[in-house]
Parts: C-alpha cells; sequence; structure tokens
C-alpha cells in the first residue's frame, strides 16, 4: 500500500538537504533510497539527507537521549553514513524551529560526532545559527593531495569527520572536481575524506572549494570552513590556546559566507544562515519504485 511520505528541502550556505521528519524512527532510509531521494534529475535532489528522528528512538543516540532530544541521523548523497555535518545541523535546527518543535535560544542536538550545542538568533538580530562544533583534531603527519597535474601539501584535519586542507594558489586550479582528488599516503584517510581548497581573500579572510566525500563538489561545506579556519590560523602563527584569544576567520564558500571563531580551550564556533525552501511529500511507492 502507498503512503505519503512529509519531506521538506532545505539549504545552508547553498549546501542543501532533504529533510525527512520521522520522530520515532519508522522509516527505513537505506542507502539506495537516500541516493534516490538526493538525485537532482529522477528525485528530489540534495547534497544530502537530513533524517529527524528523536534520540530516544534511533539505536545510535538512544544513549544521548537525555541530553539531546533530537538526533541528526545525516546521510551523504550516495547513501554514505558521515559523522557530522555542519551546514546540515542548523538547517536541522531550522527545521524544527519551522516545526514548531523548538523557538529562537539554544538548543542540543545528537549528531554521531556527539552532541552541538546550537543557539538560534532571534528573527529580529537576523535569525543566523551558531554552533559549538567541539575541538579540531590536528594530525601532524604529510599529507598530500592531488588534481590533474598540480600536488599540495595538506593538513589532516578531523572535525568528527575526515578533512584534508591545502592552499592553492588559485580555487581554479582544482578544476571541474567531477573526480575526487588524489590523496596520499591512503593510510591517512581510511575512510575517504573531504578537501578543501583554499586561497587567502584578506586578514583572518579566507575563501575555499571543496569536493566532498560521498557528494561531489558541493557549495559550502560547515565541517569543512571548521578545518580550513584552524589550518589557516596555524599556518599565520595564530593558536588561541597560547595566547588566550579567540581566533575568527570569514571563510567564503560558493553558496554564501561562514563565520569561524576557535575559543582559547580549542572549542570552535561556526554561525551562518539556515534555510527552509520548501515542503511536500511523495508516496512511498515512488521511492520503493525509485530503488528497486
Ligand atoms: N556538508 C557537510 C559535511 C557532510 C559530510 C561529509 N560529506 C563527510 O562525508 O564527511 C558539512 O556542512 O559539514
Amino acid at each position: 500500500m502507498s503512503t505519503r511520505i512529509a519531506f521538506l528541502k532545505g539549504h545552508g550556505t547553498e549546501n542543501d538537504f532533504v529533510i525527512i521528519p520521522d520522530p520515532d524512527n519508522a522509516i527505513e532510509l537505506p542507502p539506495a533510497a537516500v541516493a534516490a531521494l538526493c538525485d537532482r534529475r529522477a528525485g528530489i535532489g540534495g547534497d544530502g539527507v537530513l533524517h529527524v528522528v528523536r534520540s530516544a528512538a534511533h539505536p545510535e543516540a538512544r544513549h544521548l537521549a537525555d541530553e539531546a532530544e533530537w538526533f541528526m541521523d545525516y546521510r551523504n548523497g550516495d547513501g554514505s553514513i558521515a559523522e557530522m555535518c555542519g551546514n546540515g545541523v542548523r538547517v536541522f535546527a531550522r527545521y524544527l524551529q519551522h516545526a514548531g518543535h523548538i523557538g529562537a535560544g539554544d538548543l542540543a542536538v545528537a549528531t554521531r560526532g556527539g552532541v552541538k550545542t546550537v543557539h538560534i538568533a532571534k528573527a529580529e538580530s537576523g535569525g543566523e545559527i551558531t554552533v559549538g562544533m567541539g575541538k579540531a583534531r590536528l594530525s601532524g603527519d604529510d599529507v598530500t593531495v592531488s588534481v590533474a597535474d598540480h600536488e599540495w601539501p595538506a593538513l589532516n584535519v578531523n572535525m568528527g569527520n575526515p578533512h584534508a586542507v591545502a592552499f592553492v594558489d588559485d580555487l581554479s586550479q582544482a578544476g571541474n572536481l567531477y573526480a575526487p582528488p588524489l590523496f596520499s599516503p591512503a593510510a591517512a584517510y581510511p575512510d575517504g575524506v573531504n578537501v578543501e581548497f583554499v586561497v587567502d581573500r584578506g586578514p583572518r579572510h579566507v575563501a575555499m572549494r571543496v569536493h566532498e566525500r560521498g557528494a561531489g563538489e558541493t557549495r559550502s561545506c560547515g565541517t569543512g570552513t571548521c578545518a580550513v579556519a584552524v589550518a589557516a590560523a596555524r599556518r599565520d602563527g595564530l593558536d588561541p590556546a597560547a595566547t588566550g584569544a579567540p581566533v575568527t576567520y570569514t571563510v567564503d564558500v560558493l553558496g554564501g559566507r561562514l563565520v569561524i571563531t576557535e575559543r582559547p580551550d580549542g572549542e570552535i564556533e561556526m554561525t551562518g544562515p539556515a534555510v527552509i525552501v520548501a515542503e511536500g511529500e511523495f508516496a512511498s511507492e515512488w521511492l520503493e519504485t525509485a530503488i528497486a
């Protein structure tokens, strides 16, 4: 029997998501279903899916239910699972606000990368959303990334999910990014990697392009902007832990701008917009046929 399944479409700096509200975790989303939803021609279209589930109803988040009522079950557009999505968590919070589950103010969201604290500014103050993204883990190991005949040294930064940050002379050097950049050594990223290409725009102001694991080139990556801000700060000789002063970078992405602050205790805050674009429903029959 065909049933109607509600969805919404949203984006954060044009990193776009299909949102599936499913408080009781009643909807099965195998990888092929996620890929069908994210298909930009035959499906709804998106870089990923935000499956909105109460933590108590999800086996991966039940243990976090006392800390965070909601779990962001994030999936990449190819159906693979990722630990964290920075733009996604802002859009997730915006959805909860849009649906009337929460108002402006503070919220805790469970993710596979731990519980994230979220602050939604009041509409009259611009409505932007700030997320406590946790600490960056930098590996000192040498990593390189390459595209066609260009090769760059990169910094291995983990923001819950893996990143390789390469400073380049010009963002066009990354080419069309239809294929994933190559990286070395393979052991640095056993589960694949998100690769950021970065140029300077001014003091504490950079711009980047990103090739995301499981999605291809996207117009923004929130965890990527955090990785880039930390990599740029270290390159510029700035370490909040050493000076006791927070450091803020503005990171331009193809789809907008995010502001990233690293505090002396290493905690990173990301601030940016989140938009709900549309809502609708599809027939379960369509999804079943699409993945058959
Ligand atoms: N777009 C995201 C990151 C999504 C997950 C990533 N593709 C991965 O596989 O780690 C963001 O805004 O952080």
